[in-house]
């Protein structure tokens, strides 16, 4: 059986050759709560927007959906499921490139951009049973030569699929933007004409993360990506071939598990969002595990703010005779935090409250609240 120390590269970890699952990427706890299925009828069925001519109002299910869950899953978006099909295709050629190759492109200390584990895998001790790259679709040419430097039929058909699903998935996030907007309370005209919201609007930036999760001999024992809320406005993910991703839910604690739903998106609210919108859509934490039989792919197409820009919550969505419940931070400054939050076992969210928010306000804001599922992972496994 092949070892790390045969490998050409040191630093990669080969998921194919692994027999079993060892130490550094074993963690515990991962069974702390039970997993239910969200595919089924009843309290735990993540709820659905359609947005196809099925829904009366999508707005009102946007904001049912937003409040009560901080996710969704969205169907009748209009995204064909063709294109979708060859998405998924090209990213699976891209993940089964030569090791070598995807090391090329491995990400530097500190960049958002580049192959190998995400961020957030920085502030633990141990590793998931994942495969990661991110990217700019705004610098798609540039970024993926790192991966096919000669270019190539590979290269070419990878950057066109990803430029078609771009532009699809753009016009997606301002439709759902609005929609949003509306589910707060805005009319159509202050969504176009309140300066806050059409800047918004006007300069959301899209970041794309793919993810390959090889297929694990134990498990139970490893972990596809790590408990998290996102950081920036909103994600759309998509898993329409094998499920995976678990959305956490409480009380009582549990994972509640996201049906594959071809040809669906699952929409989660993220951190940024949450304090834009003064914690009444609030941010949801989720997971992925892994199984025994099959690989598992998703896509990440993460919505957020220019650099340089303050989110603070809009204007609309303070209720009268209340002062905001956060303070004005850029995406970056959040991650700061979020990171200072990871190694004190704080609430990122609590962090950047601002103290003449009420506890009843800071107790309502969903993930800033209550169970941490990350908070118990770093409490055992930060690295030193
Ligand atoms: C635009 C984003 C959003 C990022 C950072 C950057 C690129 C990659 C995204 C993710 C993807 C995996 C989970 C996460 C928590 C991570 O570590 O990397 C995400 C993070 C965030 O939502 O904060
Ligand atoms: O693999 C999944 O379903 C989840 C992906 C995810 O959460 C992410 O990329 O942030």
């Amino acid at each position: 059986m092949p070892t790390l120390s045969h490998l050409k590269n040191p630093r990669y970890f080969d998921f194919r050759a692994a027999r079993r699952v060892p130490e550094s990427h074993a963690w515990p706890g991962l069974h702390d709560h039970p997993v239910v299925d969200g595919g089924a009828q009843g309290p735990d069925a993540v709820p659905v927007v359609d947005l196809g001519a099925a829904e009366a109002d999508p707005a009102a299910a946007v904001a049912r959906a937003a409040e009560q869950w901080g996710a969704f899953l969205l169907t009748g978006h209009g995204v064909p499921a063709e294109l979708l099909a060859r998405v998924e295709d090209r990213i699976a050629t891209m993940f089964a490139l030569p090791a070598d190759d995807k090391m090329r492109a491995v990400r530097g200390p500190g960049d958002a951009c580049g192959y190998g584990s995400p961020p957030i895998s920085s502030f633990f001790s141990k590793c998931m049973w994942s495969e990661g790259y991110t990217f700019s679709p705004a610098n798609l040419r540039a970024d993926l030569r790192k991966l096919w430097p000669k270019a190539g039929d590979d290269y070419t058909s990878f950057c066109d699929v990803m430029e078609e699903f771009h532009k699809h998935m753009r016009a997606l996030a301002d439709k759902l933007l609005e929609l949003f907007l509306m589910a707060l309370g805005l009319t159509d005209e202050q969504v176009g004409a309140v300066e806050a919201e059409r800047r918004i609007a006007e300069t959301m930036t899209a970041t794309m993360h793919l993810n390959w999760y090889p297929r694990c001999p134990d498990p139970r024992r490893a972990l596809g990506l790590i408990a998290h809320t996102d950081s920036g406005f909103f994600t759309f993910v998509l898993q329409s071939l094998v499920p995976g991703l678990q959305l956490f839910r409480h009380p009582p604690d549990r994972w509640v598990g996201v049906p594959a739903v071809p040809g669906a998106f699952v929409v989660n609210v993220g951190d940024l969002f949450h304090i834009l919108t003064n914690g009444r859509f609030h941010s949801v934490y989720h997971r992925a595990v892994v199984n025994r039989d099959l690989d598992r792919i998703s896509l990440g197409y993460f919505l957020g703010p220019p650099l340089h820009d303050k989110v603070a919550p809009l204007r609309e969505a303070v209720p009268p005779g209340r002062t905001p419940a956060y303070r004005a931070v850029t995406w970056p400054e959040y991650m700061g935090v979020r990171k200072k939050a990871f190694t004190t076992g704080a609430s990122a969210l609590k962090m950047v409250a601002l103290a003449a928010a009420t506890e009843l306000e800071l107790d309502d804001a969903g993930a800033g609240a209550g169970a941490d599922p990350a908070v118990v992972h770093q409490q055992l496994l930060v690295s030193s």
